[in-house]
């Protein structure tokens, strides 16, 4: 951070130091802890310190020799041309099946022939290896870790480095290296899209996904009912502030079909999906779509504690078809160009 030291005949010495950035809080503390070792040197009469800001890359420079002359890994779906569609599966509630949605969605969209990873990065319920059936655990290649795969899914969850089913009590800057790791240092290969299962509500993970994924799409799931919703509709609305694209709303528990009688029955209500649906599109001010809304079904909760994914084991059941529809619809629009160089020249009139 020395940026150059001047020592003039009588002893008077002027000491140029760069900050990291501008609004450093560490500048007065910096100027005085100068002063006082140069003022110890034999031979110094007055001491001058001066202060500069770092430039992006000095700050690069001195990032990666603080690691040891290692540089920090990309994350490769944060690169702007990345191709593959990230998409960061939010609820208010817990319990409204987002980690079921995510699993079907990623089973489903992998057996439509894509290339599907996900991240579990729900600290505190991460069930998405038990819900597809995965029971390697992942390997270190070099410094980089292989994800174990299922139903030709790629996964990675929080569970997974810790002991048994220890519960996870990470603070805030260890989740977001856990979850910088998991983006960076696990080598996915070429995805066509990743799924990430965020913990419930708006907290810290929500906000490093949006920090370190800034494309990433938000998938907001929920169920009917109204008290529901009002929660769902706080989680989504984060995305103002973090600047992301929802890319739309999922209901799920829609209804039970009556197995004797097939009539529809409401056990959570109605109108919770399209309610999150036009909250969020009038806080946002663009448009946010219900994209479908899944029933309950005794099979797909069981096909969850079986590790058999209710889209794979009974692609006809009405869920299956919802899910397997909303799973094409969301890979059948091309990533949003958000952040992605256009590569435009400038040609002369
Ligand atoms: N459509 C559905 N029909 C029947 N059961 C369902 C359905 N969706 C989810 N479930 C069941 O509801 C329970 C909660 O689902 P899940 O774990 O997916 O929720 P979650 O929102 O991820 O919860 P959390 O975030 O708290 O971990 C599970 O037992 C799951 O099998």
């Amino acid at each position: 951070m020395v940026k150059d030291v001047a020592i003039g005949p009588d002893g008077d010495v002027r000491v140029e130091i760069y900050l990291t950035v501008a609004g450093c809080p560490m500048r007065d503390r910096i100027t005085s802890d100068t002063t006082s070792a140069v003022k110890q040197v034999p031979g110094v009469s007055t001491v001058s310190v001066e202060l500069d800001v770092m430039s992006e890359q000095q700050r690069r420079d001195l990032q990666t020799k603080l690691r040891g002359n290692q540089p920090e890994r990309e994350i490769p779906f944060a690169k702007p041309n990345s191709l593959t569609k990230v998409f960061a599966v939010a609820s208010g509630k817990g319990g409204v099946g987002k980690s079921s949605v995510t699993v079907n969605l990623a089973a489903a969209m992998a057996a439509q022939g894509h290339k599907v990873g996900v991240v579990d990065a729900d600290i505190y319920g991460h069930s998405v290896p038990r819900m597809l059936g995965v029971t390697d655990r992942p390997t270190k290649v070099a410094d980089m870790i292989m994800p174990p795969s299922a139903k030709d899914v790629k996964v990675i969850s929080v569970g997974m480095f810790t002991a048994g089913n220890a519960p996870v009590v990470w603070r805030g800057p260890m989740l977001h290296r856990a979850l910088q790791q998991f983006l960076a240092d696990v080598y996915w290969g070429d995805l066509d899209v990743l799924l990430m299962d965020l913990p419930p509500g708006t907290g810290d993970v929500a906000i490093s996904v949006a920090q370190l994924l800034p494309s990433a799409e938000i998938l907001v799931v929920t169920t009917p009912q109204l008290a529901a919703a009002e929660v769902a509709e706080r989680a989504g609305s984060i995305a103002s502030q973090t600047h992301q694209r929802i890319v739309g709303v999922i209901e799920n528990m829609a209804y039970l079909t009556c197995p004797h009688c097939d009539e529809r029955i409401e056990v959570f209500g109605s109108g919770g999906g399209q309610a999150v649906a036009d909250g969020l599109t009038r806080s946002l001010g663009a448009k946010v779509p219900l994209l479908g809304q899944v029933p309950i079904d005794v099979d797909l909760r069981v096909g969850g504690d079986s590790g058999e994914p209710l889209v794979l084991s009974e692609p006809s059941a009405s869920s299956s078809v919802e899910l397997r529809r909303i799973a094409k619809e969301l890979l059948g629009t091309g990533r949003g160009l958000a952040g992605r160089p256009l590569n435009l020249t400038p040609v002369a009139r």
